[in-house]
Protein backbone atom coordinates (compact mmCIF):
# COMPACT_ATOMS: atom_id res chain seq x y z
CA UNK A 1 0.00 0.00 0.00
CA UNK A 2 0.99 3.58 -1.16
CA UNK A 3 0.53 6.97 0.70
CA UNK A 4 1.91 10.25 0.16
CA UNK A 5 3.34 12.22 3.00
CA UNK A 6 3.98 16.34 2.91
CA UNK A 7 5.87 18.06 5.27
CA UNK A 8 3.84 21.56 5.72
CA UNK A 9 3.58 24.58 5.41
CA UNK A 10 5.55 25.45 2.22
CA UNK A 11 4.96 28.15 0.11
CA UNK A 12 5.14 27.15 -3.95
CA UNK A 13 7.03 28.93 -6.12
CA UNK A 14 8.47 28.09 -10.22
CA UNK A 15 7.08 27.07 -13.36
CA UNK A 16 5.33 23.50 -14.39
CA UNK A 17 3.70 22.26 -17.38
CA UNK A 18 0.58 20.57 -17.22
CA UNK A 19 -0.37 17.11 -18.10
CA UNK A 20 -2.81 15.69 -20.85
CA UNK A 21 -6.12 15.62 -20.15
CA UNK A 22 -7.58 12.13 -18.20
CA UNK A 23 -11.16 12.57 -19.43
CA UNK A 24 -10.05 13.32 -23.42
CA UNK A 25 -7.82 10.65 -23.27
CA UNK A 26 -9.90 8.10 -22.38
CA UNK A 27 -12.27 8.43 -24.70
CA UNK A 28 -9.93 9.01 -27.93
CA UNK A 29 -8.56 5.95 -26.61
CA UNK A 30 -11.83 3.82 -27.00
CA UNK A 31 -12.32 6.45 -30.70
CA UNK A 32 -8.83 4.39 -31.98
CA UNK A 33 -11.05 1.41 -32.10
CA UNK A 34 -12.89 2.90 -34.72
CA UNK A 35 -12.81 1.74 -38.63
CA UNK A 36 -9.19 -0.42 -37.58
CA UNK A 37 -5.93 1.62 -38.47
CA UNK A 38 -3.30 3.65 -36.69
CA UNK A 39 -3.50 6.50 -33.82
CA UNK A 40 -0.92 8.23 -32.84
CA UNK A 41 -1.65 10.07 -29.68
CA UNK A 42 1.08 12.80 -28.50
CA UNK A 43 0.54 13.93 -24.74
CA UNK A 44 -1.26 11.09 -23.75
CA UNK A 45 -0.86 11.16 -19.71
CA UNK A 46 0.57 8.55 -17.40
CA UNK A 47 -2.43 7.75 -15.23
CA UNK A 48 -3.48 4.67 -14.25
CA UNK A 49 -6.96 5.09 -15.78
CA UNK A 50 -4.92 5.21 -19.23
CA UNK A 51 -3.43 1.98 -18.33
CA UNK A 52 -7.03 0.95 -17.91
CA UNK A 53 -7.89 1.83 -20.85
CA UNK A 54 -4.71 0.33 -22.92
CA UNK A 55 -5.56 -2.85 -21.28
CA UNK A 56 -8.55 -2.64 -22.64
CA UNK A 57 -7.61 -1.80 -26.69
CA UNK A 58 -5.19 -5.08 -26.07
CA UNK A 59 -7.65 -7.49 -24.90
CA UNK A 60 -9.90 -6.30 -27.33
CA UNK A 61 -6.77 -7.45 -29.74
CA UNK A 62 -5.80 -4.09 -30.50
CA UNK A 63 -1.87 -3.54 -30.62
CA UNK A 64 -0.50 -0.69 -27.96
CA UNK A 65 2.79 0.41 -27.79
CA UNK A 66 4.20 3.75 -25.38
CA UNK A 67 7.33 5.84 -26.11
CA UNK A 68 7.42 8.57 -23.57
CA UNK A 69 4.02 10.48 -23.82
CA UNK A 70 2.86 9.22 -27.26
CA UNK A 71 0.74 5.89 -27.26
CA UNK A 72 0.20 4.46 -30.50
CA UNK A 73 -2.48 2.12 -31.03
CA UNK A 74 -3.84 -0.04 -34.56
CA UNK A 75 -6.88 -1.50 -33.98
CA UNK A 76 -7.03 -3.47 -37.29
CA UNK A 77 -6.24 -6.61 -35.46
CA UNK A 78 -8.93 -6.69 -33.40
CA UNK A 79 -10.92 -9.72 -32.48
CA UNK A 80 -12.60 -9.60 -29.61
CA UNK A 81 -15.87 -8.03 -28.37
CA UNK A 82 -16.09 -8.48 -24.89
CA UNK A 83 -14.29 -6.69 -22.09
CA UNK A 84 -13.99 -8.52 -18.86
CA UNK A 85 -15.53 -7.26 -15.77
CA UNK A 86 -12.61 -6.04 -13.59
CA UNK A 87 -11.61 -3.83 -16.54
CA UNK A 88 -15.22 -2.78 -16.92
CA UNK A 89 -14.73 -2.15 -12.90
CA UNK A 90 -11.64 0.03 -13.39
CA UNK A 91 -12.77 3.16 -14.06
CA UNK A 92 -16.14 4.89 -15.39
CA UNK A 93 -14.60 5.72 -18.93
CA UNK A 94 -14.98 1.80 -19.86
CA UNK A 95 -18.47 2.92 -20.64
CA UNK A 96 -17.42 4.95 -23.55
CA UNK A 97 -15.84 1.92 -25.16
CA UNK A 98 -19.82 0.59 -26.28
CA UNK A 99 -19.93 3.58 -28.63
CA UNK A 100 -16.83 2.67 -30.27
CA UNK A 101 -17.11 -1.64 -30.60
CA UNK A 102 -20.80 -1.87 -31.32
CA UNK A 103 -19.80 0.37 -34.47
CA UNK A 104 -17.36 -2.18 -35.30
CA UNK A 105 -19.03 -5.57 -34.17
CA UNK A 106 -22.11 -7.19 -34.49
CA UNK A 107 -22.74 -8.44 -30.83
CA UNK A 108 -20.75 -7.18 -28.29
CA UNK A 109 -20.80 -7.85 -24.27
CA UNK A 110 -19.60 -5.28 -21.70
CA UNK A 111 -20.59 -4.99 -17.33
CA UNK A 112 -21.12 -1.61 -15.78
CA UNK A 113 -18.81 0.83 -15.39
CA UNK A 114 -16.82 2.04 -12.41
CA UNK A 115 -14.69 5.53 -11.52
CA UNK A 116 -15.29 7.44 -8.08
CA UNK A 117 -18.20 6.78 -6.49
CA UNK A 118 -20.08 10.32 -6.40
CA UNK A 119 -23.85 9.04 -5.28
CA UNK A 120 -25.56 6.74 -8.31
CA UNK A 121 -24.33 7.31 -11.56
CA UNK A 122 -27.01 5.47 -14.11
CA UNK A 123 -25.85 4.79 -17.71
CA UNK A 124 -29.64 5.19 -18.68
CA UNK A 125 -29.07 8.09 -21.05
CA UNK A 126 -26.01 6.37 -22.69
CA UNK A 127 -28.57 3.12 -23.20
CA UNK A 128 -30.98 4.56 -24.56
CA UNK A 129 -29.31 6.88 -27.14
CA UNK A 130 -27.37 3.98 -28.29
CA UNK A 131 -30.89 2.12 -28.74
CA UNK A 132 -31.92 4.96 -31.15
CA UNK A 133 -28.90 4.70 -33.58
CA UNK A 134 -29.73 0.81 -33.66
CA UNK A 135 -28.29 -0.90 -30.91
CA UNK A 136 -30.01 -3.98 -29.06
CA UNK A 137 -29.27 -3.74 -25.59
CA UNK A 138 -30.17 -6.59 -23.14
CA UNK A 139 -29.61 -6.18 -19.30
CA UNK A 140 -29.50 -9.10 -17.39
CA UNK A 141 -27.34 -9.28 -14.05
CA UNK A 142 -25.46 -6.05 -14.74
CA UNK A 143 -24.26 -7.58 -18.37
CA UNK A 144 -25.10 -5.25 -20.67
CA UNK A 145 -25.26 -7.92 -23.89
CA UNK A 146 -25.93 -5.57 -27.12
CA UNK A 147 -26.77 -6.54 -30.72
CA UNK A 148 -26.24 -4.48 -33.67
CA UNK A 149 -28.63 -6.11 -36.68
CA UNK A 150 -28.98 -3.96 -39.81
CA UNK A 151 -25.95 -1.77 -39.13
CA UNK A 152 -25.86 1.84 -37.03
CA UNK A 153 -28.15 4.61 -38.62
CA UNK A 154 -28.07 8.00 -37.53
CA UNK A 155 -31.21 9.47 -35.45
CA UNK A 156 -32.37 13.03 -33.59
CA UNK A 157 -31.51 12.11 -29.92
CA UNK A 158 -32.66 14.50 -27.51
CA UNK A 159 -30.62 14.09 -23.62
CA UNK A 160 -32.18 14.71 -20.55
CA UNK A 161 -29.17 15.77 -19.21
CA UNK A 162 -25.88 17.49 -20.93
CA UNK A 163 -24.24 14.16 -20.10
CA UNK A 164 -20.32 14.15 -20.93
CA UNK A 165 -20.49 10.41 -21.71
CA UNK A 166 -23.39 9.72 -23.32
CA UNK A 167 -22.62 12.44 -25.73
CA UNK A 168 -19.48 10.96 -26.48
CA UNK A 169 -20.65 7.58 -26.54
CA UNK A 170 -23.38 9.04 -28.85
CA UNK A 171 -20.70 10.91 -31.00
CA UNK A 172 -18.30 7.70 -31.06
CA UNK A 173 -21.10 5.09 -32.45
CA UNK A 174 -22.68 7.84 -35.09
CA UNK A 175 -19.66 9.06 -36.62
CA UNK A 176 -19.55 5.57 -39.15
CA UNK A 177 -23.02 5.53 -39.14
CA UNK A 178 -25.56 5.51 -42.51
CA UNK A 179 -27.27 9.23 -42.15
CA UNK A 180 -26.90 12.32 -40.25
CA UNK A 181 -27.55 12.02 -35.77
CA UNK A 182 -28.25 15.17 -34.39
CA UNK A 183 -27.41 15.28 -30.02
CA UNK A 184 -29.90 17.93 -28.01
CA UNK A 185 -28.87 19.33 -25.52
CA UNK A 186 -25.23 17.78 -25.69
CA UNK A 187 -22.70 17.92 -23.02
CA UNK A 188 -20.33 21.46 -24.36
CA UNK A 189 -17.31 20.44 -22.25
CA UNK A 190 -13.74 21.11 -23.87
CA UNK A 191 -13.00 17.42 -23.71
CA UNK A 192 -16.29 16.99 -26.07
CA UNK A 193 -14.44 19.12 -28.58
CA UNK A 194 -11.69 17.65 -28.21
CA UNK A 195 -12.94 14.19 -28.91
CA UNK A 196 -14.40 15.88 -32.33
CA UNK A 197 -11.14 17.28 -33.44
CA UNK A 198 -9.37 13.65 -32.99
CA UNK A 199 -12.34 12.14 -34.63
CA UNK A 200 -12.61 14.82 -37.45
CA UNK A 201 -8.58 14.53 -37.84
CA UNK A 202 -9.62 10.83 -38.96
CA UNK A 203 -12.06 11.56 -41.47
CA UNK A 204 -15.54 12.07 -39.64
CA UNK A 205 -18.27 14.76 -40.03
CA UNK A 206 -18.89 16.72 -36.71
CA UNK A 207 -20.37 20.05 -36.73
CA UNK A 208 -20.83 22.35 -33.39
CA UNK A 209 -18.96 20.27 -31.24
CA UNK A 210 -18.67 22.27 -27.98
CA UNK A 211 -22.34 23.84 -28.52
CA UNK A 212 -25.90 22.50 -27.48
CA UNK A 213 -26.33 20.66 -30.64
CA UNK A 214 -24.10 18.64 -32.53
CA UNK A 215 -24.57 17.40 -36.20
CA UNK A 216 -22.82 14.22 -37.57
CA UNK A 217 -22.98 13.04 -40.94
CA UNK A 218 -22.02 9.36 -40.85
CA UNK A 219 -18.78 8.24 -43.17
CA UNK A 220 -18.08 4.61 -44.73
CA UNK A 221 -14.44 4.55 -42.50
CA UNK A 222 -12.37 6.86 -40.83
CA UNK A 223 -8.40 6.62 -41.81
CA UNK A 224 -5.06 6.90 -39.23
CA UNK A 225 -4.07 10.19 -37.55
CA UNK A 226 -1.54 11.82 -35.09
CA UNK A 227 -3.06 13.88 -32.75
CA UNK A 228 -2.20 15.72 -29.62
CA UNK A 229 -4.38 15.27 -26.42
CA UNK A 230 -5.83 18.36 -24.88
CA UNK A 231 -4.04 19.59 -21.42
CA UNK A 232 -5.95 18.66 -18.17
CA UNK A 233 -7.48 21.73 -16.89
CA UNK A 234 -8.85 19.97 -13.56
CA UNK A 235 -4.88 19.30 -12.59
CA UNK A 236 -4.79 22.79 -13.64
CA UNK A 237 -7.14 24.11 -11.16
CA UNK A 238 -5.46 21.99 -8.45
CA UNK A 239 -2.07 23.61 -8.76
CA UNK A 240 -3.65 26.97 -8.96
CA UNK A 241 -5.59 25.52 -5.52
CA UNK A 242 -1.92 24.80 -3.90
CA UNK A 243 -0.16 27.96 -4.93
CA UNK A 244 -3.57 29.83 -3.28
CA UNK A 245 -3.57 27.52 -0.27
CA UNK A 246 0.34 27.85 0.55
CA UNK A 247 0.32 31.87 -0.54
CA UNK A 248 2.75 30.97 -3.35
CA UNK A 249 3.57 32.22 -6.86
CA UNK A 250 3.67 29.68 -9.44
CA UNK A 251 3.54 29.89 -13.19
CA UNK A 252 1.53 26.68 -15.24
CA UNK A 253 2.32 25.94 -18.53
CA UNK A 254 0.89 24.35 -21.47
CA UNK A 255 -2.25 25.19 -20.03
CA UNK A 256 -5.76 26.80 -22.04
CA UNK A 257 -7.17 29.22 -20.29
CA UNK A 258 -10.37 30.18 -22.06
CA UNK A 259 -11.29 26.38 -20.64
CA UNK A 260 -11.13 27.78 -17.20
CA UNK A 261 -13.48 30.63 -17.66
CA UNK A 262 -15.71 29.82 -14.79
CA UNK A 263 -12.46 28.70 -12.25
CA UNK A 264 -10.23 31.68 -12.57
CA UNK A 265 -12.77 34.33 -11.09
CA UNK A 266 -12.93 31.98 -8.18
CA UNK A 267 -9.22 32.78 -7.29
CA UNK A 268 -9.21 36.37 -8.48
CA UNK A 269 -12.68 36.69 -5.90
CA UNK A 270 -10.07 35.24 -3.29
CA UNK A 271 -7.22 37.55 -3.72
CA UNK A 272 -5.28 35.86 -5.74
CA UNK A 273 -3.54 38.06 -8.67
CA UNK A 274 -3.72 36.31 -11.76
CA UNK A 275 -1.87 37.01 -14.84
CA UNK A 276 -2.88 34.78 -17.98
CA UNK A 277 -0.82 34.50 -21.10
CA UNK A 278 -1.90 32.56 -24.14
CA UNK A 279 -1.04 29.41 -22.86
CA UNK A 280 0.23 29.91 -19.51
CA UNK A 281 -1.05 31.61 -16.04
CA UNK A 282 1.04 32.53 -13.45
CA UNK A 283 -1.34 32.51 -9.73
CA UNK A 284 0.25 34.74 -6.64
CA UNK A 285 -1.60 34.17 -3.53
CA UNK A 286 -2.47 36.42 -0.65
CA UNK A 287 -1.06 36.85 2.60
CA UNK A 288 -4.68 36.36 3.30
CA UNK A 289 -7.41 35.08 1.29
CA UNK A 290 -10.86 36.31 1.15
CA UNK A 291 -14.26 33.88 1.59
CA UNK A 292 -15.89 32.94 -1.51
CA UNK A 293 -19.99 32.91 -1.99
CA UNK A 294 -21.67 30.69 -3.60
CA UNK A 295 -19.33 28.51 -6.40
CA UNK A 296 -22.18 25.92 -7.67
CA UNK A 297 -21.14 23.34 -9.76
CA UNK A 298 -22.60 22.87 -13.40
CA UNK A 299 -22.24 21.56 -16.62
CA UNK A 300 -20.01 23.52 -18.62
CA UNK A 301 -18.83 26.50 -19.17
CA UNK A 302 -20.77 26.51 -15.54
CA UNK A 303 -18.12 25.99 -12.77
CA UNK A 304 -16.85 22.53 -13.14
CA UNK A 305 -17.65 19.65 -10.53
CA UNK A 306 -13.97 17.91 -10.95
CA UNK A 307 -12.26 21.34 -9.71
CA UNK A 308 -14.77 21.68 -6.60
CA UNK A 309 -12.90 19.69 -4.11
CA UNK A 310 -9.96 21.11 -5.15
CA UNK A 311 -10.59 24.95 -4.29
CA UNK A 312 -12.65 23.91 -1.69
CA UNK A 313 -9.72 22.74 -0.37
CA UNK A 314 -7.65 26.33 -0.44
CA UNK A 315 -11.13 27.92 0.53
CA UNK A 316 -11.01 26.38 4.27
CA UNK A 317 -8.38 28.84 4.98
CA UNK A 318 -9.95 31.94 3.04
CA UNK A 319 -11.29 34.53 5.76
CA UNK A 320 -14.90 34.20 5.87
CA UNK A 321 -17.42 32.11 4.95
CA UNK A 322 -17.54 30.22 1.28
CA UNK A 323 -20.70 28.33 0.50
CA UNK A 324 -20.60 25.34 -2.54
CA UNK A 325 -23.65 24.23 -3.92
CA UNK A 326 -22.70 20.40 -6.02
CA UNK A 327 -25.54 20.07 -8.44
CA UNK A 328 -23.83 17.36 -10.43
CA UNK A 329 -23.22 14.34 -8.33
CA UNK A 330 -25.58 13.62 -4.97
CA UNK A 331 -22.46 12.32 -3.25
CA UNK A 332 -19.25 14.99 -3.62
CA UNK A 333 -18.01 15.61 -0.59
CA UNK A 334 -16.49 13.06 1.30
CA UNK A 335 -12.99 15.06 1.28
CA UNK A 336 -14.98 17.61 3.77
CA UNK A 337 -14.67 15.11 7.02
CA UNK A 338 -11.12 14.95 5.91
CA UNK A 339 -10.41 18.34 5.45
CA UNK A 340 -12.32 18.89 8.86
CA UNK A 341 -9.82 16.14 10.16
CA UNK A 342 -7.05 18.62 9.41
CA UNK A 343 -8.52 21.47 11.48
CA UNK A 344 -11.04 22.39 8.65
CA UNK A 345 -14.38 23.89 9.58
CA UNK A 346 -17.25 22.56 6.62
CA UNK A 347 -20.68 21.61 7.52
CA UNK A 348 -22.39 19.54 4.53
CA UNK A 349 -26.51 19.79 4.02
CA UNK A 350 -27.81 17.89 1.24
CA UNK A 351 -25.88 19.70 -1.65
CA UNK A 352 -24.76 22.41 -0.01
CA UNK A 353 -21.61 22.92 2.06
CA UNK A 354 -20.38 26.04 4.11
CA UNK A 355 -17.10 26.41 4.43
CA UNK A 356 -15.97 28.51 7.64
CA UNK A 357 -12.42 29.37 6.88
CA UNK A 358 -9.94 28.39 9.79
CA UNK A 359 -6.87 30.15 10.65
CA UNK A 360 -4.61 27.12 9.96
CA UNK A 361 -4.88 23.47 8.89
CA UNK A 362 -2.91 20.99 10.80
CA UNK A 363 -0.96 17.71 9.21
CA UNK A 364 -2.95 14.48 10.11
CA UNK A 365 -3.15 11.04 8.85
CA UNK A 366 -6.37 11.17 6.42
CA UNK A 367 -7.54 9.22 3.48
CA UNK A 368 -8.06 9.76 -0.52
CA UNK A 369 -11.81 9.21 -0.77
CA UNK A 370 -11.96 9.44 -4.53
CA UNK A 371 -9.75 11.17 -7.20
CA UNK A 372 -10.55 14.88 -6.45
CA UNK A 373 -11.27 14.46 -3.01
CA UNK A 374 -7.89 13.24 -2.99
CA UNK A 375 -6.10 15.53 -4.19
CA UNK A 376 -7.72 18.14 -2.15
CA UNK A 377 -5.94 16.59 0.73
CA UNK A 378 -2.69 16.85 -0.73
CA UNK A 379 -3.77 20.98 -1.69
CA UNK A 380 -4.41 21.20 2.60
CA UNK A 381 -1.35 19.24 3.13
CA UNK A 382 0.72 21.45 1.16
CA UNK A 383 -0.55 24.13 3.13
CA UNK A 384 -0.71 22.30 7.17
CA UNK A 385 1.82 22.48 9.46
CA UNK A 386 3.29 19.85 10.23
CA UNK A 387 2.85 15.78 8.52
CA UNK A 388 -0.26 14.96 6.41
CA UNK A 389 -0.10 11.51 5.32
CA UNK A 390 -2.76 10.35 3.06
CA UNK A 391 -3.66 6.89 2.10
CA UNK A 392 -5.78 5.52 -1.02
CA UNK A 393 -3.26 6.99 -3.07
CA UNK A 394 -4.71 4.68 -5.77
CA UNK A 395 -7.48 7.28 -6.44
CA UNK A 396 -5.49 9.87 -6.88
CA UNK A 397 -2.81 7.87 -9.41
CA UNK A 398 -6.10 7.52 -11.65
CA UNK A 399 -6.12 11.56 -12.90
CA UNK A 400 -2.87 13.09 -12.00
CA UNK A 401 0.90 12.11 -13.40
CA UNK A 402 2.88 11.86 -10.56
CA UNK A 403 1.24 14.44 -8.27
CA UNK A 404 4.06 14.20 -5.77
CA UNK A 405 6.67 14.95 -8.31
CA UNK A 406 4.77 17.81 -9.08
CA UNK A 407 4.51 19.72 -6.19
CA UNK A 408 8.28 18.63 -5.33
CA UNK A 409 9.30 20.57 -9.21
CA UNK A 410 6.87 23.28 -7.21
CA UNK A 411 9.69 23.49 -3.34
CA UNK A 412 6.78 21.48 -1.46
CA UNK A 413 8.43 18.67 0.69
CA UNK A 414 6.00 15.85 -0.34
CA UNK A 415 7.04 11.84 -1.22
CA UNK A 416 5.53 8.85 -1.80
CA UNK A 417 6.02 5.85 0.76
CA UNK A 418 5.37 1.89 0.27
CA UNK A 419 4.08 0.70 3.90
CA UNK A 420 3.23 -2.82 4.79
CA UNK A 421 0.25 -3.45 7.03
CA UNK A 422 0.95 -3.51 10.26
CA UNK A 423 3.49 -0.68 9.84
CA UNK A 424 0.35 1.56 8.91
CA UNK A 425 -0.28 4.19 11.02
CA UNK A 426 -3.90 4.52 12.84
CA UNK A 427 -5.86 6.98 11.94
CA UNK A 428 -7.05 8.59 15.75
C1 LIG B 1 -14.22 10.19 -17.58
C2 LIG B 1 -14.96 11.47 -17.54
O1 LIG B 1 -14.98 12.21 -18.51
N1 LIG B 1 -15.54 11.77 -16.39
C3 LIG B 1 -16.20 13.04 -16.25
C4 LIG B 1 -17.61 12.91 -16.78
O2 LIG B 1 -18.22 11.84 -16.09
P1 LIG B 1 -19.58 11.23 -16.65
O3 LIG B 1 -19.52 11.13 -18.12
O4 LIG B 1 -19.85 10.01 -15.86
O5 LIG B 1 -20.58 12.38 -16.21
P2 LIG B 1 -22.01 12.69 -16.79
O6 LIG B 1 -21.98 14.06 -17.38
O7 LIG B 1 -22.49 11.57 -17.62
O8 LIG B 1 -22.87 12.69 -15.45
C5 LIG B 1 -23.41 13.84 -14.88
C6 LIG B 1 -24.69 13.52 -14.15
O9 LIG B 1 -25.61 12.88 -15.05
C7 LIG B 1 -26.09 11.67 -14.49
N2 LIG B 1 -26.30 10.67 -15.57
C8 LIG B 1 -25.32 10.45 -16.47
C9 LIG B 1 -25.47 9.51 -17.46
C10 LIG B 1 -26.66 8.77 -17.51
O10 LIG B 1 -26.87 7.90 -18.38
N3 LIG B 1 -27.63 9.03 -16.60
C11 LIG B 1 -27.47 9.97 -15.61
O11 LIG B 1 -28.38 10.17 -14.79
C12 LIG B 1 -24.95 11.25 -13.54
O12 LIG B 1 -25.41 10.36 -12.56
C13 LIG B 1 -24.49 12.57 -12.98
O13 LIG B 1 -25.32 12.95 -11.91
O14 LIG B 1 -18.30 14.14 -16.58
C14 LIG B 1 -18.46 14.49 -15.19
C15 LIG B 1 -19.30 15.76 -15.13
O15 LIG B 1 -18.62 16.80 -15.68
C16 LIG B 1 -17.09 14.66 -14.54
O16 LIG B 1 -17.25 14.85 -13.17
C17 LIG B 1 -16.22 13.43 -14.77
O17 LIG B 1 -14.89 13.69 -14.38
C1 LIG C 1 -14.93 11.87 -11.51
C2 LIG C 1 -13.88 11.82 -12.29
O1 LIG C 1 -13.55 10.80 -13.10
P1 LIG C 1 -14.44 9.51 -13.49
O2 LIG C 1 -15.66 10.01 -14.22
O3 LIG C 1 -13.52 8.78 -14.42
O4 LIG C 1 -14.78 8.77 -12.25
C3 LIG C 1 -12.91 12.94 -12.37
O5 LIG C 1 -12.10 12.98 -13.32
O6 LIG C 1 -12.94 13.81 -11.48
Amino acid sequence: MERIVIDGPRRLFGEIDVHGAKNSALPILAGSLLSGGETVLHNCPRLTDVDAAIEILRVLGCTVHRESNSVTINSDTMTQSEIPEELMHEMRSSIVFLGAMVSRRAHVRLSFPGGCELGPRPIDLHISALQQLGVLVDETHGILDCRVENGLHGAKIMLAFPSVGATENIMLAAVTAKGITEIHNAAQEPEIVDLANYLISRGAKIRDAGKSTVYIEGVASLHATEYTVMPDRIVTATYLSAAAATGGKITVHRVVPSDLESVLPVFEQAGCKMRVYHDAITIEGPGMLHAVRNIRTLPYPGFPTDAQAPVMAFLTVASGTSVFVETIFENRYKHAGELCRMGADIKIEGKVAVVRGVKKLYGANVRATDLRGGAALVVAGLAAEGKTRISDVLHIDRGYESIEHAFRTLGAQIDRETITLDKEVPRA
